[in-house]
């Protein structure tokens, strides 16, 4: 919504006139500017059409209380009841009416509404200091369930922190919480100095000192405060961002005030509604009723912490990046059981079984396989909306073995006119009973050597001396053409495939518990993928790799991953399935900021 500004014919007209009086004074004091800002703050215009509202409403207002001691009268009727000695019927269906704590509850507010008897009640603003004193502001605001702390200790009072500012060893407002009280308030802003709260002086008091008077007071809290000019009223963020890790501020020691921490999961979309702080940003998790923000590390704050987590946690001597933060409990960051006999040197390499023959073999060497620059911080994403013509392709990522492409084969069978696969190029020679670009389309080695050269194939690799791979083109033709394209590359494909033009929506498909992953695959006479020269079921030792490679995947890449489906009732992943499906062609999702710019 467009807010007026003082110029507009929409801004109240009193207000204008006052600013142009004010304009009159031929004064550069700063009560004059103080007084202007406040005149032109959206705060006091919304507060003034609310007033206006109320006014104009009341006139024409057939609606008044007959009575304002309703409760009383009740009160007072039940007493006469409590006399009789016979009543009918109607009399007791209304004396239990009467009685009942909802209906008296009506009936007192009923009573303070019609005695305008409106809680708060704020005290009288306490009579002009000194004609020497310095311009100062007094604010009242009501003490609620929010954070005012100081970097000791930290109460939750009214939405905003305050320090001991360290030249003049006064007491500041360090940070007001967005959406918190004092934000709501307008009065309050970053860099104030505390003067007095509820009448006691606060100089050569700590923040600590200050904090017992406010949890001490009760009602509402008058400041006493030496406004700090152009600090203020800073405007709030548009930018979103998802989580790429876990934060629990109880867990955070260098937290200025814990109350005010935000807690977030990984993949949770958080709006950023202040960067002023390099270290402590202000966020509110997206879609959350709670109007105050809270702190949460900064990007700089959080990569320092793992840049450090990296040189002195002794599982990345090696150089492999340990993709979590000592203060952010995450439980999910580094696979637990490492995936090698010699844990510490390796427990980020990949998982020792590969399959024996596998139909894509990679270029990329397997340990090289994550991005040693990736700092998993936080990705700053924005909503696409679906677009008709367009819908993205569905990657359905998970480690060998677990079922991406059981998942992919069910959802095409559910509707082969809508869901598609692109056919998979080869440099392997046509054989008599085949049709070029039905099962394959085929190429030469050396054009397809070139093509892979030039990155145009999303995942390509070498079986028995010929090369395969399935091509970016293929998979814009899909997308192009209104349907919806469905892919179960290899993991590694996923940097390939994560761009702008393909703008993919990845599910990961994860194995349930290593027991159920064993029933359900037992059951179901599953056959072994490690091992495509024979079909035979999964052995124990792949089952275990299942889990491992998973679990590794997921540390790696869990990024990139919109969501998780768990394959255990294929039945059941299908129809989860299908909802993901059904979302990613008709809501809004959010995704890098850069795919919708
Ligand atoms: N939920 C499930 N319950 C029982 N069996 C399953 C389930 N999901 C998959 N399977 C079976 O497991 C076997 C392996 O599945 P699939 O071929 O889809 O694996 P994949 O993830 O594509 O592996 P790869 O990438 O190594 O080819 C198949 O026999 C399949 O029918």
């Amino acid at each position: 919504m467009m807010m007026p500004n003082a110029t507009d014919n929409n801004w109240d007209p009193s207000l204008s006139r006052l600013l142009t009086s004010l304009k009159e004074v031929q004064s550069d004091g700063e009560d004059v500017a103080f007084l202007s800002e406040l005149l032109q703050s959206k705060q006091l215009h919304a507060l003034v059409q609310v007033h206006n509202k109320i006014v104009a409403k009341g006139k024409d207002d057939k609606f008044y209380p007959l009575l304002s001691n309703a409760m009383q009268v009740t009160l007072e009727v039940l007493e006469m009841f409590g006399e009789l000695k016979t009543v009918s019927k109607e009399f007791q269906e209304l004396l239990s009416l009467l009685q009942k704590p909802h209906f008296q509850a009506i009936l007192c507010t009923h009573d303070a509404v019609a005695q305008k008897d409106y809680y708060p009640h704020l005290p009288d603003i306490p009579p002009d200091g000194d004609e020497d004193e310095e311009t100062v502001k007094i604010v009242q605001l009501v003490k609620s369930d929010e954070p005012l702390g100081g970097a000791l200790s930290a109460e939750p009072i009214v939405g905003a922190t305050i320090k001991t500012d360290e030249e003049t060893g006064k007491i500041v407002i360090a940070r007001v919480m967005h959406g918190g009280a004092a934000d709501r308030s307008g009065l309050i802003h970053a860099g104030d100095e505390v003067i007095e709260v509820n009448g006691i002086s606060v100089e050569n008091k700590t923040p600590a000192d200050v904090l017992d008077i406010l949890q001490n007071s009760e009602g509402t809290i008058t400041f006493k405060l030496v406004p700090s000019f152009g600090k203020g009223g800073s405007r709030e963020s548009k930018v979103r961002v998802r989580a790429l890790f876990n934060y629990n501020s109880d867990e955070d020691p260098y937290i200025p005030c814990k109350e005010a921490g935000l807690n977030f999961k990984k993949g949770d979309i958080l709006h950023i509604v202040s960067q002023d702080d390099a270290y402590w940003w202000q966020a509110r998790r997206e879609n959350d009723k709670v109007m105050r923000a809270g702190l949460i590390p900064s990007r700089a704050l959080q990569e320092g912490r793992i840049i450090h987590e990296r040189q002195s946690d002794p599982q990345s001597t090696d150089g492999k990046p340990a993709l979590c933060s000592p203060t952010n409990g995450n439980t999910d960051c580094s696979p637990k059981t490492p995936c090698s006999p010699t844990p510490n040197a390796t427990a980020l390499l990949p998982c020792k079984s590969t399959p024996k023959v596998k139909k894509i073999i990679y270029d990329i060497k397997e340990n090289d396989d994550f991005d040693r620059e990736m700092i998993p911080t936080y990705e700053e994403v924005a909503r696409l909306y679906p677009r008709p013509g367009f819908v993205r392709p569905i990657v359905l990522v998970g480690a060998p073995g677990v079922g991406r492409n059981e998942m992919r084969r069910r959802l095409i069978a559910t509707d082969p006119e809508k869901y598609v696969t692109p056919i998979p190029y080869t440099s392997r020679p046509l054989k008599p009973s085949e049709q070029n670009g039905k099962e394959y389309v085929f190429v030469t080695r050396e054009k397809m050597e070139q093509d892979i050269t030039d990155g145009k194939f999303i995942e390509h690799g070498e079986y028995k001396g010929n090369l395969y791979g399935t091509s970016a083109e293929s998979v814009e033709t899909i997308v192009n053409s209104g349907r919806v394209c469905v892919l179960s590359p290899h993991w590694q494909a996923l940097k390939m495939l994560r761009t702008t033009r393909l703008r993919p929506y990845i599910v990961f498909v994860k194995p349930p518990s290593f027991e159920r992953l064993v029933e359900t695959r037992t059951n179901a006479n599953a056959r072994s993928t490690f091992d495509k020269e024979s079909s035979r079921a999964f052995t124990e030792e792949e089952f275990h790799d299942i889990i491992r490679s998973s679990t590794r995947i997921n540390f790696l890449y869990g990024y990139m991953f919109d969501e998780e489906i768990v394959n255990e009732d294929l039945a059941i992943a299908l129809s989860q399935l299908l909802k993901t499906s059904w979302r990613v062609q008709s809501e809004p999702l959010w995704v890098p900021a850069s795919w919708v710019q």
